[in-house]
């Protein structure tokens, strides 16, 4: 197992944040286009960056879309290419280097972060979001670690509201402060209903029972904002939480 301790200095915008999750499809699209959002209505230049995406849709000129980067697009008014948000796009819905080698090609290693550079002098905050989970393959040489890694940005972790996110959690955590990553905070994510799981209403102060990390908020199934423990607005200031985080074990 490859374990990224240093990180090579990418060139990219001095402000970011590197949203992972506990899994694929956990909500780490969701809960970055909720970000830029806001960050774009208070009036900031924010950038969205996927490193690699896997999983097209057909539209019926024959022509492929990737949901991820649509929603990264859309969210950021259109106002970046989709080939700057994601320059390297793969078909199938698997890890990319599989979906790559489905095509007869590689993930290209090196482009997963010189990509993240072309975002250096376009925006104010480069808000990056992995494929899969923390330890997901993004490319034959390394996982969504060690690309975050590399690009060294405080991590968000986007992880389920509902029961079993106590372990996916804690067990990512772990993984991130191996690798000595630096944890802004986690978010508690409702991407699928959980009206009849009792787990919801404990989780977060289970968790942070558990780990030092911040549990920043949680977002309601259909949600548009960050709620507190006791269902309030978290008014996260994203701007803040990047300069001033975070929680790393080695510290
Ligand atoms: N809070 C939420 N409320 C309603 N739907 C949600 C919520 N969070 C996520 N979803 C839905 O769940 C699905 C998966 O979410 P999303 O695409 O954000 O996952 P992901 O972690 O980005 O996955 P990937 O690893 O493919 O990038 C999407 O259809 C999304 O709209
Ligand atoms: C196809 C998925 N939607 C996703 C890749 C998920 C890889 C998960 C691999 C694994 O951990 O088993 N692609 C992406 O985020 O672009
Ligand atoms: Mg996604």
């Amino acid at each position: 197992m490859s374990v990224n301790l240093a990180s090579e200095a990418v060139a990219k915008p001095a402000t970011g944040l590197f949203v992972v999750g506990t899994d694929t499809d956990i909500g780490k699209t969701y809960v970055t286009c909720l970000i830029a959002r806001q960050l774009v209505s208070a009036g900031s230049i924010v950038g969205v960056y996927k490193p690699a995406c896997s999983g097209a849709i057909s539209l019926p000129d024959g022509s492929q879309s990737w949901g991820d980067i649509e929603a990264l697009y859309a969210a950021t008014d259109g106002r970046f290419e989709r080939s700057l948000i994601c320059p390297q796009r793969f078909v199938a819905p698997c890890a990319p280097p599989v979906a790559a080698a489905m095509e007869g090609c590689r993930v290209d290693d090196q482009r997963l972060t010189s990509g993240c550079e072309l975002w250096h002098d376009r925006c104010e905050i480069l808000l990056v979001e992995g494929a899969g989970g923390l330890l997901s393959p993004v490319s034959e040489e390394s996982t969504v670690g060690d690309v975050a890694g590399r690009i060294d940005y405080p991590l968000l972790l986007v992880a389920g509201a509902g029961l079993g996110t106590i372990n996916h959690t804690l067990l990512t955590i772990e993984a991130i402060e191996r690798r000595g990553l630096k944890l802004a905070g986690v978010i508690l994510n409702e991407h699928t209903r959980c009206e009849d799981d009792q787990s919801v209403a404990t989780n977060w102060q289970e968790l942070a029972k558990r780990t030092n990390a911040p549990i920043l908020g949680r977002i309601g199934h259909g949600g548009t904002e960050v709620l507190r423990d006791d269902g309030g607005s978290a008014r996260i200031d994203w701007l803040n939480i990047v300069h001033s985080s975070g929680h790393s074990a080695r510290e």
